[in-house]
């Protein structure tokens, strides 16, 4: 299918009709693209990374256009440096498919097995989950770093991007598949949703029989509109609320340096730290240190009522302070009586996302590493290490806090599921 936007004329039978061709066409490629060989599709992968700097002056060309739509649309100064590709921020795209490239396949990879006493040989074997449908953010670099995963995990991917980056990414898709095809691999294992009307996603939601998996990246309303509507397993975190714990045993430097670096390094994203608690014992020594620091990267500070003692003129913290992911340069801040004080707060305001302790404390570390349950704990480093590159998965199409099927960063391992290979030699059951 040609990459191009629907006409706006369309009607909603037009659309759904259009929308279901599509999701079978996808269905239809990931059947092919599963046994593919790795080579194959590394080849794509590089075919990729140079396009991307060959291409770089059309590609630029439809950013531009989406660049000049994004004031009347709203864009904040962030969202705006999001949506931006530049030929430095192409080239670093470019640099992440490479790496992609290079990391193991995780198709037909062997994860256990056994032979049976009876001589029966039982191996796991690493496949694709099928067709992902993933909805992001007006992000043009994620468009590129999806596909590469997905195909290298073997599976078709529907991408649906913001509205506002619908010029880059249907520039993008086109010349993703367009290399499909020149390597041998099906054209339709990368689509686009060729419509920025949200009921196109309400559509593909109800099609398990053509969707494996859908992974919504963005605010809290996405994320409950396919929960809600979903009929087909979903990848996800709601929130970030993050949290990082100064224990009565903390070096304080470190404790300063990961703290800055939690809240200030980039405070958009969902590793980001919300929330401070400092143990009773530390805080009249930490808190006017940290307080300085934070304020110095322009942080605002909300305290419970031992903050404000030690912080005159702070804002105090309400409750909500304490559930909030600012996505800003805002901490809450609360002193805590005992470790277990600490992790109850945690337990029971966070999202199970990302949480630190910063302790000398061997006990201390272990017993929060036991009882904070979260897709990630950080033991004296700071939250903003749960990343898919950072942890050494490659790269990430998102962080889920499911239980289910996957929890943390998800790479490419977490695109695939396994399934049994059992032989025997005309074994039968008795
Ligand atoms: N907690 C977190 O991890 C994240 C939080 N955010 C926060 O969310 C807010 C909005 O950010 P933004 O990046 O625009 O994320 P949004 O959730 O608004 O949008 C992300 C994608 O989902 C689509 N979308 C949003 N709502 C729906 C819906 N009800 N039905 C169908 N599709 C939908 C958008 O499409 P469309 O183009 O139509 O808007 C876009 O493609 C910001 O405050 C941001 O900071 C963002 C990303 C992650
Ligand atoms: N793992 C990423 C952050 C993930 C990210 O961008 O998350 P989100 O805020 O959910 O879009 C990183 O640290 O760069």
């Amino acid at each position: 299918m040609k990459a191009t936007t629907l006409p706006a004329e369309s009607g909603a039978d037009a659309l759904q009709a259009s929308c279901r061709a599509l999701a079978e066409r996808a269905r239809q490629a990931a059947r092919e693209l599963a046994w593919v060989p790795s080579e194959r599709k590394n080849r794509w992968l590089l075919a990729v990374a140079e396009a991307l700097e060959r291409e770089q002056d059309s590609l630029l060309r439809a950013n531009a256009e989406d660049m000049a739509a994004a004031p009347q649309r709203g864009l904040n100064a962030a969202a705006l440096d999001r949506l931006k590709l530049t030929p430095a921020r192409l080239q670093a795209v470019a640099q992440g498919v490479r790496q992609v490239a290079l990391l193991p396949d995780p198709v037909g990879e062997i994860r256990g097995g056994e032979r049976r006493p009876n001589g029966l040989e039982v191996c796991k074997i690493g496949v694709p989950l099928g067709v992902i449908f993933f909805i992001y953010e007006s992000r043009p670099n994620v468009t590129v770093d999806a596909a590469a995963l997905c195909v290298k995990s073997g599976n078709a991917v529907i991408l649906r991007g913001g509205s506002e980056a619908l010029q880059t990414n249907l520039a993008l898709t086109q010349l993703l598949r367009t290399l499909l095809a020149r390597c041998g691999l099906p054209e339709d294992a990368i689509q686009s949703v060729p419509t920025s009307d949200r009921a196109a996603v309400g559509y593909f939601l109800r099609w398990p029989d053509c969707i494996d998996l859908v992974i919504p990246r963005g605010g809290k309303s996405l994320i409950e509109r396919v929960v809600a509507e979903a009929r087909m397993p979903v990848l996800k975190h709601y929130d970030g609320n993050c949290h990082v714990y100064v224990d009565a045993a903390a070096d304080l430097d470190m404790a300063e340096r990961i703290i800055v670096n939690a809240k200030c390094q980039r405070p958009g994203v969902c590793n980001a730290a919300e929330s401070l608690l400092v143990h009773a014992n530390i805080a009249d020594i930490f808190l006017p240190r940290i307080a300085a620091a934070l304020q110095q990267h322009g942080v605002e500070l909300r305290g419970c009522p031992e903050t404000c003692r030690r912080l005159p003129g702070i804002t105090p913290a309400t409750e909500e302070d304490y559930a909030q992911e600012y996505l800003d340069l805002i901490l809450s801040i609360k002193v805590v009586h005992s470790l277990e004080e600490a992790i109850e707060h945690i337990n029971t305001y966070g999202s199970h996302h990302t949480d630190a302790i910063v302790t000398r404390d061997l006990q201390a570390a272990r017993l929060f590493a036991q009882r904070v349950d979260s897709a990630a704990v950080m033991i004296n480093a700071s939250t903003r290490f749960h990343d898919g590159f950072e942890m050494g998965l490659g790269a990430e199409i998102g962080i889920s806090t499911d239980r289910f099927h996957a929890r943390g960063p998800c790479g490419l391992r977490e695109l695939t599921t396994y399934k049994y290979l059992v032989t025997g030699e005309g074994h039968i059951r008795e």
